[in-house]
């Protein structure tokens, strides 16, 4: 949503409200490291460009038994790649990163099945604090590699959100019942119609999907709007430009 100031027909100033461009639904999981990334870079990008963002919290392991993929993880080598690849963007990206010690473990054994079924209680009955709720998890999983699933782990991230202990209490009372477990396997299974396979997954205007936090200056193109690097700042192609000699004050 955007505001605008307008003049109405008796010459008054007003603002009014118009609806974005492009609407963003973005898929995603808590404990896929590149989603981390990708959140985290779409949030700096919704400031910039016309556009109104949903958040889908879904299931990473319901994803990949609907479309018969597989976890790159499981390969050792893939893996190790992985951990040195997030490192780097964890550096390019100015994210925090510190992944569980035994990290193969954490996303295989430990999963993320009672954190996606409270970003979907909080998606249905709190969405406001949806984006502030996911900013928490994230942070546990990646940022700081701790548990995400433990009651008192969903208790800490909903506070670390700012919500008020009953308002918390109530969400995570909600996450268990049988209505927030069918709407996550639901909202998992509705991936489906947009061919999503892996995560994170960028629906544009319910039409194009994006697979990777590494297709977001592609998605900038399609949207008409400016890519400014993964920092989002304006200023930095300039900088680097002057830096390197190509530009002069
Ligand atoms: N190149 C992508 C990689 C994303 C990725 O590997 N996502 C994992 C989950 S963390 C996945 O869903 N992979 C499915 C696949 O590679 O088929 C990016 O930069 O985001």
């Amino acid at each position: 949503m955007r505001f605008l100031s307008k003049s109405d027909d008796a010459g008054v100033l007003r603002t009014v409200a118009m609806a974005a461009r492009h609407q963003i639904k973005l898929f995603y999981d808590v404990l896929s490291p590149y989603s981390y990334i990708g959140f985290h870079v779409m949030r700096r990008y919704q400031r910039i460009w016309d556009v109104s963002l949903q958040l889908r919290p879904v299931l990473i392991g319901g994803i990949f038994k609907n479309t018969k993929n597989a976890p790159p993880g499981l390969n050792k080598i893939k893996f190790d790649y992985m951990l040195t690849d997030l490192k780097r963007l964890a550096h390019t990206h100015q994210l925090p990163l510190s992944p569980a010690p035994n990290t193969m473990e954490y996303m295989f054994k430990g999963g993320s099945l009672q954190a996606m079924r409270l970003l979907t209680a909080v998606a249905a009955d709190q969405p406001e604090a949806l984006e502030d709720v996911t900013v928490a998890l994230f942070d546990r999983s990646w940022g700081k590699g701790v548990d995400i699933n433990a009651e008192t782990s969903l208790q800490e991230a909903c506070a670390a959100a700012k919500l008020p202990t009953d308002t918390a209490q109530n969400l995570i009372q909600a996450s268990q019942t049988d209505r927030i477990k069918e709407l996550l396997k639901s909202n998992t299974d509705a991936a489906q119609q947009y061919n999503i396979f892996g995560l994170p997954s960028f629906v544009i205007d319910d039409k194009d999907m994006y697979f990777g936090a590494d297709r977001m200056d592609v998605i900038a193109a399609q949207l008409n709007e400016p890519w400014y690097g993964p920092l989002a700042n304006p200023y930095q192609k300039d900088v680097q430009e002057l830096m390197s000699g190509k530009a002069k004050l």
